[in-house]
């Protein structure tokens, strides 16, 4: 399966077309609308988060609530398109490019992509590279992710994330949790931790960076049950999938690390606190006595549940902004501010999600192909059957 996103930040819409989708899979507006509601959410989000409601459109590859194995065209509306239209539309060269000068960016944002996109595409105005590389785009990956998850959930695989840190601020992860108990007490959080100790002290932590101009990150944690054990391959490199998800935790937007199970403890522990025992029983099959590797062996599933952690650094843009260079005068300026959030990693564990979500369905896809939905997913379930037995 792949997708491919398009749409500007404040542009008139977001749009994704996903392909590969088996045909014959339940799949409605509203598999996608709860998704997109989840990404909004979060304390420390900015002004924008009012402004939008955001709602997928299904405009093609499903019909009568089922995919057809047609490509999938999803469209999200930007409420704040009727704000800018002047700056971003074609009206803004008609009206004598007034607007469009004000909201000149000539002074790129340390920790944004303006400088280096504007020196890649030639853009002398950096709006030109803010209004792509936003994390507003974001929302159509969400989009992409819930068909996914959608995906998953059919054929008896689970997912969730939630926030394990930010600011400095740790959550105490109660690692016997049940994903469904972890999906309640997270999705009622504002700032999506199963930890209720910590919650007060990271919304605290957001307050105070926000009230000094500042901003800060954190780390997020995605967990996925009842994948079957052997999915991906240790046979060449780009089919490990343990190295898709690290590609597409680093692929979102002020994502700086990724780990898998314990990940960067493993350098400090001894290998008989590292690896996991294997067993066997006859309800479960081979299962492992502990999941420090997280799910994965040789880049394979090892059936025991998916942990991914990410890393996300504090939002770039700051309301006491850092020193930066206006490319027009090459003068010393404090960089240009958008408006901002000032945490947003409650809001990036729903991306993450999803994109993990995505690379899971797309695995999971690859190794049982099938173009009907229906033989897809009892291939997957006699798979299960042989790997108990085996
Ligand atoms: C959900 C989400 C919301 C974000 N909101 C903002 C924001 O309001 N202001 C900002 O400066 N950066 C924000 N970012 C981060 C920037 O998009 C990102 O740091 C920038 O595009 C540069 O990319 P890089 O950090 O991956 O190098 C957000 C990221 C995510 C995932
Ligand atoms: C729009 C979203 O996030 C945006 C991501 C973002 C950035 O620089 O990444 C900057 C802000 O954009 P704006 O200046 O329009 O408020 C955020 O609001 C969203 O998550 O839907």
């Amino acid at each position: 399966m792949r997708y491919l996103t398009a749409g500007e930040s404040h542009g008139p819409q977001l749009t994704t077309i996903l392909e590969g989708l088996p045909a014959g899979m339940p799949l409605e507006a509203e598999d996608i609308n709860q998704e997109l509601a989840r990404r909004q959410k979060g304390y420390g989000r900015g002004r924008r988060m009012q402004i939008e409601k955001d709602t997928a459109e299904i405009v093609s590859g499903v019909r009568h609530g089922y995919t057809l194995g047609s490509p999938i065209a999803l469209v999200v509306k930007n409420n704040d398109w009727k704000h800018w239209t002047n700056i971003m539309g074609i009206e803004a060269v008609e009206a004598g490019q007034e607007d469009e000068i004000k909201r000149k960016v000539t002074r790129a944002r340390p920790g944004h992509a303006d400088l280096n996109g504007a020196i890649k595409y030639g853009h002398r105005d950096m709006r030109n590279v803010l209004e792509r590389s936003s994390a507003r785009e974001t929302t159509v990956r969400v989009a992409a992710g819930a068909a996914a998850k959608k995906l998953l959930s059919l054929v008896g695989i689970d997912i969730v994330a939630h926030v394990v840190e930010i600011g400095g601020v740790k959550a105490n992860v109660d690692s016997t949790i049940k994903l469904q108990a972890l999906k309640e007490q997270t999705e009622n959080s504002p700032v999506r931790t199963a930890d209720k100790n910590v919650e007060q002290e990271m919304m605290t932590a957001i307050d105070e960076a926000k009230k000094n101009g500042d901003s800060i990150g954190g780390v997020v944690e995605v967990i996925a049950t009842g994948m079957p054990a052997g999915v991906g391959s240790y046979v060449h490199y780009d089919r490990k999938l343990d190295g898709k998800l690290a590609a597409a935790i680093m692929s979102i937007n002020a994502f700086k690390g990724v780990e898998i199970g314990i990940g960067f403890e493993a350098a400090r522990k001894p290998g008989s606190e590292v690896h996991d025992e294997i067993a066997w029983e006859k309800e479960k099959g081979y299962y492992r006595k502990t999941n420090r590797l997280g799910g994965f062996e040789g880049g394979m599933t090892t059936g025991m549940p998916i942990i991914v952690r990410g890393v996300m650094k504090p939002i770039p843009t700051l309301y006491k902004p850092l020193m930066s260079v206006d490319i027009e005068t090459k003068e010393p300026f404090a960089a240009s501010i958008e408006r901002s959030d000032s945490c947003a990693v409650p809001a990036a564990a729903i991306v993450a999600e999803s994109v993990v979500a995505w690379e899971l369905a797309n695995a999971l896809v690859e190794q049982f192909y099938s173009d009907r939905f229906e033989t897809f997913a009892e291939e997957i379930k006699r798979t299960r059957e042989y790997a108990r037995e085996f």
